[in-house]
């Protein structure tokens, strides 16, 4: 029956109103940023270098950028950057935000530097390649010594077992009042059960724990549904 989806898989009803709010809210609108066809470029590109197909959905792509907006956001961090496509989307918010995107692949980092740059966004996007738990010590110090700006936003897509080291890790260099966003926390619902044995569902669990006992942030999770399935996404607040 078309309208239970007892499996949690994704329904045609969920992706014709994804496709049907996207078209008429950015894809069909000439002044949509970033446009249309940088979009598709990145998503066609990926697809052709044989890049799996996780990147984020268009609409959440464009919550990404306005939630960016929402926070004011001129310092980016980005966690997972696989070909660009979220990359795209965060530095779209605004002409003068500047993203560092950390990738552990050289392969991804390369097809997301070219995208990005076919997006005219190159001049203020960096994308590091390594892993995330050797890259943002290094970032961590460089904030500490007045080098680097702190961050006001980040976004975290990467390797599920490390959502809370990197989370953990980078709240030393954002702003009070900055924003955490982290990917698939929802997992089909998985989230909710501690009996999975999938390391990734261990991963967020111990992510979403972990930020309930924190005070430094105030959390929340969001579940979503759309052409990318049923997941979720934590949205926290830095409070200190
Ligand atoms: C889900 S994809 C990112 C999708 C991208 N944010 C988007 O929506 O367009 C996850 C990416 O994280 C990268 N990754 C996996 N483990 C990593 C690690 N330890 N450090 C940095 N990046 C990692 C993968 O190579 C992959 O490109």
């Amino acid at each position: 029956m078309a309208e239970q989806n007892d499996t949690n898989e994704r329904t045609d009803r969920w992706t014709a109103v994804d496709h049907y709010t996207f078209n008429h809210l950015h894809a069909n609108k000439p002044s949509a940023t970033p446009s249309p066809s940088s979009l598709q470029h990145a998503l066609s590109t990926s697809q052709a270098r044989g890049l799996p197909d996780i990147a984020v959905s268009p609409s959440q792509g464009k919550f990404l950028k306005l939630q960016a907006q929402i926070a004011r956001a001129k310092n980016i961090l980005e966690i997972g950057t696989l070909g660009g496509y979220s990359t795209i989307w965060l530095a779209s918010a605004g002409p003068d935000v500047s993203v560092v995107s950390i990738e552990v692949s050289e392969k991804h980092a390369e097809i997301a530097r070219a995208n990005i740059a076919h997006a005219e966004y190159a001049e203020r996007v960096d994308v590091v390649v390594g892993a995330g738990l050797d890259v943002l010590p290094r970032l961590v110090e460089e904030v500490g010594m007045g080098r680097r700006e702190r961050f006001d936003f980040l976004f975290v897509d990467a390797d599920k077992e490390n959502n809370w080291a990197y989370v953990d890790l980078s709240l030393g260099m954002m702003r009070r009042g900055a924003v955490v966003v982290v990917d698939n926390v929802v997992r089909k619902g998985q989230l909710a059960r501690d009996d999975t044995g999938d390391s990734r569902v261990e991963g967020v669990r111990k992510l979403i724990e972990s930020v309930g006992m924190d005070d430094r942030l105030d959390g929340v999770v969001l579940q979503t549904v759309g052409e990318k399935s049923y997941d979720g996404f934590l949205m926290a607040i830095v409070n200190s």
